[in-house]
């Protein structure tokens, strides 16, 4: 038995059909760029900084490389530009559950903010609709071409507007019908969590579900505020938590009173690796706080949050972390089943999404060496000695 067919290091190709769970991705951060300048073209919409696809993926990525939450958020402008009327909307949907099932994605929360999409006349019904129904498109496709995946729409409210609780109410009326939860979004200094309260303590009352970007771009009282004012089930990123555990010269981890509060809680992190590098939340992959996070066992997971603006996808952020952590299929299932648990369907639901799908998806990749072994031992029986 050689170490090649021993490692448990997955391939590229392994980490694509791996099962994924992705809680954490921008409807409006993950158009193609081909449908961008096709919707550009038909909706006489001039403000593209580029015209090519090939070009204009390029402009987002290196555009969204700034460094700064809020100079990130500016590309959005295109994207948005291009998501106001009915078809474009069903459209871009129905393309984000295609390429998220093409890459191995079982189950996706997918969000994205009703408000920014009325400037062509619709209502924030009309928004909901649209995407629902491309969604609903998006997984029947996928299923045509041999891909199982489920969609759930979270409607995010803008933390600088002052419509959160309207959608609120938006995304409790639509519980049940394609909307699973509630989160604010946009940039962070300057915007407490707390501004939104009313919101906040709405959905509690209605039992409904809410994460809260918090801990990206700025730090601990961010975090404290939306876990212990707000109530928040998940963190949006919440990768800043990190700013509260010591590691020690001899290697001993202190962890402070939130830090400890988050994994004694088991509070969800939608951790999003390669969008952290570009708004300077990290500096690489291998320092990336996911590491430690992942050995502290918080309730960690791996999201994309714009797959448009990072270049990437589940398997790419996987991708990153393998190289940089030395991940295995194990870790990938860790990851996948923590982000499975922590999804905002009903529990009945999420656990055979573990024990039906997910462990035996797992199960069946890492069982694949022992058919290789098989086949290169009877190929050649002279190497067996
Ligand atoms: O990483 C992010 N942090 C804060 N806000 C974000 C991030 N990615 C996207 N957004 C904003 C811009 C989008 O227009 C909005 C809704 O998806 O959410
Ligand atoms: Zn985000």
């Amino acid at each position: 038995m050689t170490s090649q067919t021993m490692s448990n290091t997955p391939t590229p190709d392994q980490i694509r059909r791996a099962p994924k769970v992705l809680l954490h991705d921008h409807l409006d951060g993950g158009l193609r760029p081909g449908t961008i300048v096709e919707l550009a073209r038909e909706q006489g919409y001039s403000r593209l900084p580029e015209t090519g696809p090939d070009k204009l993926g390029i402009w987002f990525r290196e555009a969204a490389d700034s460094g700064s939450l809020e100079r990130y958020l500016e590309t959005f402008s295109h994207t948005v530009g291009v998501m106001q009327t009915r078809d474009a909307l069903v459209r871009v949907a129905r393309e984000c559950a295609e390429d998220l099932a093409e890459d191995g994605v079982v189950y996706a929360e997918v969000r994205y903010a009703p408000e920014q999409h009325l400037e062509g006349g619709l209502t924030l019904e009309e928004v909901v609709e649209a995407v629902n129904e491309g969604f609903r498109e998006g997984e029947r496709l996928a299923r045509a071409n041999g891909h199982r995946i489920r969609v759930g729409a979270l409607l995010t409210a803008m933390r600088h507007a002052a419509r959160a609780l309207e959608i609120a109410e938006l995304a409790n009326r639509y519980r049940d019908l394609g909307v699973v939860g509630f989160d604010i979004a946009g940039a962070e200094a300057g915007y407490p969590p707390t501004r939104h309260l009313d919101a906040f303590e709405y959905l509690k009352r209605e039992n409904n579900h809410f994460t809260i970007h918090a801990g990206e771009a700025f730090g601990l009282p961010s975090i404290w505020q939306a876990l212990q004012w707000c109530g928040a089930d998940r963190l949006g990123h919440g990768v800043r938590i990190i700013d509260d555990i010591q590691v020690r010269a001899d290697g001993s981890v202190k962890l402070g009173r939130l830090a400890s509060y988050v994994r004694d809680k088991r509070i969800p992190l939608e951790l999003c690796p390669s969008s952290n590098l570009q708004t300077g939340a990290a500096s690489s992959y291998s320092e990336h706080p996911i590491g430690l996070l992942r050995r502290l066992h918080f309730r960690a997971t791996v999201n994309t949050d714009n797959r448009l603006m990072s270049g990437t996808s589940m398997s790419r952020e996987f991708e990153h972390l393998v190289e940089a952590f030395g991940y295995s299929l194990d870790d990938m299932q860790w990851f996948s089943v923590n982000a499975m648990k922590s999804a905002f369907i009903p529990f009945d639901e999420r656990l055979a999404m573990i024990n039906d799908v997910i462990k035996p998806g797992y199960a069946e990749l890492k069982s694949e060496w022992l058919f290789q072994q098989t086949a290169s031992t009877s190929d050649s029986p002279a190497r067996e000695g």
